[in-house]
């Protein structure tokens, strides 16, 4: 795992956006993308690029369940204005939240990934240490799921919702297994909150009630973080 500490966001989306740009150069065609606020700088950073991304393809993470891609709350929403809008892609893959057929969107979401296997993955942690919504206690066996999300998603990610009663309590989320595949993967995280999660994926055992911890496992993991959220690191 390589550390590299930033300033800030801006910094640290500019170093991640180098990475992206050299993968490109070397033939990459297929990301892992997220969601959240951490890769916000990073999207600004691709849309204000003149790269091409015609060419490519998208494959994100997660997606609630129940909520329309129309829904503002939705992933695919988020997607569509912070990156997809400004910047045209081949084809964008998230999963669909509103699939009848849970089980069934699990297994197509799975067939989209080896179909296209992901180059380079951008991510971002939980307070928990989740990556994706792979919650603390999930096997790193799994590739796509339906999860229950844990108390402390729902209130993290409240924020973005009317109050706490309307988020989800369910996602649908890439497993372990299938984020392990990616080529590359890239880990960003800003502020004081993911300090500890930054510390125990970095520094402490590969455990499942950590699940960024398994990123010790893959070779080509670079993690970007700012002062605040590196804070325990040496
Ligand atoms: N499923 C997403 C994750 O992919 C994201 O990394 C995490 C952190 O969000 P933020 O970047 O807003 O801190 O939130 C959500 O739970």
């Amino acid at each position: 795992m390589k550390v590299i500490k930033v300033k800030n966001q801006l910094e640290g989306g500019k170093i991640a956006f180098n990475i992206l740009s050299e993968k490109i150069a070397a033939g990459a065609k297929t990301f892992g993308l997220a969601t959240g606020s951490t890769p916000v700088e990073f999207y600004n950073q691709i849309i204000n690029s003149d790269l091409d991304f015609t060419d490519k393809t998208s494959i994100n993470l997660d997606e609630y369940v129940g909520l329309d891609g129309s829904d503002e709350q939705s992933y695919r929403y988020f997607m569509n204005q912070h990156l997809f809008n400004e910047k045209p892609f081949k084809a964008n893959f998230l999963p669909n939240g509103k699939a009848a057929d849970l089980e069934a969107e699990v297994k197509a979401y799975d067939a989209i990934i080896d179909e296209h296997p992901i180059d380079f993955q951008i991510l971002g942690i939980g307070h928990n240490g989740h990556i994706g919504f792979n919650e603390p206690g999930t096997s790193f066996d799994v590739t796509t799921h339906v999860v229950d999300l844990t108390e402390s998603t729902i209130s993290a990610n409240a924020r973005y919702f009317a109050s706490e009663a309307h988020v989800p309590k369910q996602a649908i989320s890439m497993g372990i297994a299938s984020i392990l595949k990616s080529k590359t993967l890239v880990l960003m995280a800003w502020g004081e909150g993911k300090a500890e999660a930054i510390n125990g994926m970095v520094n402490g055992e590969v455990t499942e009630s950590l699940p960024a911890s398994v990123l010790q496992q893959h070779d080509d993991v670079i993690v970007i973080v700012d002062e605040a959220a590196g804070k325990y690191l040496k």
